[in-house]
């Protein structure tokens, strides 16, 4: 997802904002070790130019000092220096990302390809590598893997999706510039072909995770994929003038114009064409435009329907209409889709069968299966073909939350292949509205797997959220049965990674363990009984440093259940139940008599924290700060009426949740009221501003990673306009949303804002900010900091120039919890 360019260093870029109300710090020994600093001039510690001499207070010359880089200061170097070693062990821990399982050659066991990720920070891009491992069951009870000795590095790799019987790997390598995109089919031990598919017929890939499909056909002759279409053609200009009709030539004659702006859908796909479905022969290499799809569809997730003898091949696919503006996706899933059936392309040398000579062009209309419903996307067949089973954000869809409870449903897919768009849609799992104590709160997936389905044919594998933690779920399509199958005794958190046939290979982490490998089978296959028992996997990729290893045995977290205060008797019954925040602290005490907390809040709003492990917060935990990361109402995980409770009261019902869960650490004796920091994100950073504001006493230092600080200022900005309506005004919002805004709607939004707040705010602050976020545009963090700096509170502000809303990319992801690390340890010590 990061891009690679970097134009310039981010350091060029950090811009620290001058306090003048507050002294410098005390003196210090600085460099070099010699020089004696007892004071420093004002203009020294924050101009962005250094002297290179420096006078020493009898006046006498000390040589040349040596010059510090922007924003940092002789009194932090020490920590900047030796939290970025520590920093850099956690950074190097690598990340599972997905496996996949093939049958062994040897019959026995089967063979396990696992991908794995790691920041590089030099590059700053991502390494992408293989891991191979060879797994056998042995009759008790327990599992071998045996890893091969070394990983494999994928360079210039954008995706890989083996065949169904796993006798092909295809390989994408999307183009960096207008080259051709890159197709490669591999067998058990070379490239058997290979195609170059130019920009005329489709741009890049799609592997976002999101409009992303790839799928194999059962015969394995063709793939169904989503790309960007061809680039619109440009205006064409001579020395003497337009030149009449599309030309894709470049020559030193002509220059193109820019022709007129189209819509794109928002934060992180900037400068992405449509999305369009295509179909390659992986024997000719032809790949051919799927014919009949509206041009104002943006296509995704495409698989083929069940071959049908004699009848024509299908595809299914999500269809995302633009309507009049295409308003950001990322996640947004309260974007209106629909399941979608098209017929694909024929190819001349396909051996169809006798009856099938027709390679007609006509117009064979699209179908939508899901009309009845405002959301369906991951559609997958069940695996005899009989059932079309797919997932719903139709609450996020009905109420504008932007993520909401989802749903689960099927289709009867018709043996016949005719197909029909009053297809009955059958609610396999309903949104929960009211999280009963320790029941299923609802389906929150996280991850879906492109096979899910166990040998019975009907039931479904599913990461879900529940409460703080991510779970595995077992899932009867045709009963609805839910049953939560990963360990309800741990609070850990759990997520599939691939089926070995009846077997799950799972990972499982905390906020104290790096991630491991599990291994999970029914324990009495033959009966009713539908408990799982799960065993440990040595891996090479549960390995870490000692050091890190070291520090986080130190630790330990809970979940604490936080009862709510005052509430309302107007409140639903799922909004009145207790919120729930994940403590890590050391299991010895550190300092006398508490040490530092930190307080971490998540954005979305509707998005959840999670037990799982974080390399930034466990580095933030190891320096000695312990946290208390709340999933105030309105997370995801606890069912409907908890997440609906929060529209339309951002900015307070939020806020008092975030101080009820600080009061109540504190009223446990686990932290202590003059030691608290506070830290978020997007609305995690539209929090932490607001309690710096309207909690003035509360917090010694703060910071906040592109925080959302006046909705007045970004509802004409930014990527999603519609969900400052929606937050701002409840659900009616969702109607009221117009690009147009009001005095009285701009008039409600100032109001509950972080900035209404910010004459009040005392609290020390380092911005966090990306310069290409559509989401929250920098300017929004930037006028909160000046207007903080105005009123002589301290900020740093460091904005990374190619970063968009996450600051994901590797070397800005450091420098921000690098910084974050020092501020607090600076304010907090
Ligand atoms: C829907 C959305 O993107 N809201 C942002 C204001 C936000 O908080 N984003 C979350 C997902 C984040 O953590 O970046």
């Amino acid at each position: 997802m990061a891009s690679t360019l970097l134009s310039k260093t981010t350091s060029d870029w950090c811009v620290k904002l001058l306090c003048p109300r507050y002294p410098p710090p005390p003196p210090i020994l600085s460099h070099p070790p010699t020089l004696l600093l007892t004071w420093r001039p004002f203009r020294y510690f924050f101009s962005t130019k250094r002297l290179s001499t420096f006078l020493a207070m009898d006046g006498s010359k000390a040589g040349p000092l040596k010059e510090l880089p922007l924003g940092i200061d002789a009194t932090t170097e020490e920590e900047y220096a030796s939290q970025s070693k520590l920093l850099q062990e956690f950074t190097s821990i690598s990340s599972i990302d997905k496996a996949w399982i093939f049958k062994s050659d040897s019959g026995i066991g089967s063979q396990a390809m696992f991908s794995i990720s790691q920041p590089n920070l030099l590059a700053n891009k991502r390494k992408k590598f293989i891991l191979s491992s060879h797994i056998s069951r042995e009759s008790n009870n327990s599992v071998n893997f045996q890893w091969a000795p070394f990983p494999v590095e994928m360079t210039g790799v954008s995706v890989i999706v083996p065949s169904p019987s796993g006798a092909k790997l295809l390989v994408v390598r999307n183009p960096e510039n207008e080259s051709p995109c890159q197709f490669e089919i591999w067998g058990r031990a070379q490239v058997e072909k290979e195609f170059h598919i130019p920009q005329s017929v489709h741009g890049s890939v799609y592997a976002d995770g999101w409009f992303q499909g790839i799928s194999w056909n059962s015969d394995e002759t063709l793939i169904a994929y989503v790309a960007e279409e061809p680039s619109p053609s440009k205006p064409t200009f001579t020395g003497q003038g337009y030149k009449k009709g599309s030309s894709t030539e470049k020559d030193f004659g002509n220059w193109k114009g820019q022709g007129d702006w189209k819509e794109e859908w928002g934060e992180t796909y900037a400068g992405k064409r449509q999305p369009a479905l295509f179909v390659i022969n992986i024997n000719s290499g032809e790949a051919q435009a799927v014919k009949g799809i509206e041009k104002s569809l943006s296509v995704g997730q495409v698989v083929w329907a069940p071959p049908v003898r004699g009848s024509h091949q299908y595809l299914v696919f999500v269809g995302w209409s633009e309507g009049t503006r295409k308003l950001g996706i990322k996640y947004c899933f309260n974007r209106p889709c629909a399941l979608y059936a098209v017929r694909a392309p024929n190819f001349e040398s396909e051996a169809d069968g006798p009856e099938l000579k027709d390679n007609s062009t006509e117009d064979v209309p699209v179908v939508n299966l899901t009309q009845s419903i405002s959301s369906a996307f991951y559609p997958r067949f069940s695996p005899d073909g009989k059932f079309l089973s797919f997932l719903s954000a139709r609450s996020s869809v009905d109420s504008g939350a932007h993520s909401a409870t989802d749903s689960l449903h099927r289709i009867d897919w018709p043996i016949d292949g005719l197909l029909s768009s009053s297809a009955k849609i059958v609610d396999v799992v309903p949104v929960v509205m009211c999280a009963e104590d320790g029941s299923f709160p609802g389906l929150y997936w996280s991850s879906f797997l492109s096979n899910p389905w166990l040998s019975d044919g009907c039931t479904m594998i599913i990461t879900s959220i529940w409460g703080s933690c991510e779970v595995i779920l077992s899932v009867n399509v045709l009963s609805g049965e839910v049953i939560r199958i990963s360990p309800t005794d741990s609070n850990s958190s759990w997520s599939v990674l691939t089926l070995d046939g009846d077997n799950i290979v799972a990972v499982s982490s905390s906020p104290v363990d790096v991630p491991h490998i599990k291994y999970g089978y029914l324990v009495d296959k033959e009966s009713k009984n539908t408990a799982w028992s799960w065993l440990n996997v040595p891996s090479p990729t549960n390995e870490c440093s000692e050091k890190v290893k070291s520090l986080l045995s130190s630790l330990q977290f809970s979940i604490m259940k936080i009862p709510l205060r005052d509430v309302s008797d107007s409140v639903t019954k799922g909004a009145a139940k207790p919120i729930e925040a994940i403590f890590v602290s050391s299991k010895t005490k550190r300092n006398d008599p508490f040490d530092p907390l930190i307080v971490i809040l998540h954005g979305g709003p509707h998005s959840v924290s999670l037990s799982s492990f974080s390399k930034s917060l466990a580095f933030l935990s190891s320096i000695g700060f312990n946290l208390l990361i709340v999933n105030y109402r309105g997370s995801l995980g606890f069912g409907e009426e908890a997440l609906q409770s929060l529209p339309g009261k951002v900015g307070s019902q939020d806020v008092n949740d975030v101080l009820v869960a600080i009061d109540h650490v504190i009223d446990l004796g686990l932290a202590s009221p003059s030691k608290l920091a506070v830290l978020g994100g997007s609305h995690g950073g539209f929090l932490t501003t607001h309690l710096i504001g309207q909690a003035p006493d509360k917090f010694v230092v703060a910071a906040a990673r592109n925080p959302v600080c006046s909705l007045a200022l970004m509802v004409g900005t930014t990527d999603i306009p519609d969900w400052i309506y929606v937050e701002a005004y409840g659900s009616e919002g969702k109607n009221s949303f117009t690009d147009a805004p009001s005095a009285e709607h701009l008039t409600l939004f100032q109001s509950k804002s972080p900035i209404a707040h910010v004459s009040k705010v005392k609290t020390p602050t380092l911005f966090l900010l990306g310069a290409q976020d559509l989401r929250v545009p920098v300017s929004t963090g930037l006028q909160y900091a000046r207007a903080m700096k105005e009123k002589g509170v301290p900020v740093k502000v460091i904005v990374f120039p190619n970063d968009t809303h996450a600051i994901e990319r590797p070397q800005s992801d450091f420098e921000s919890f690098l910084n974050i690390g020092v501020w607090f340890k600076k304010y907090l010590s």
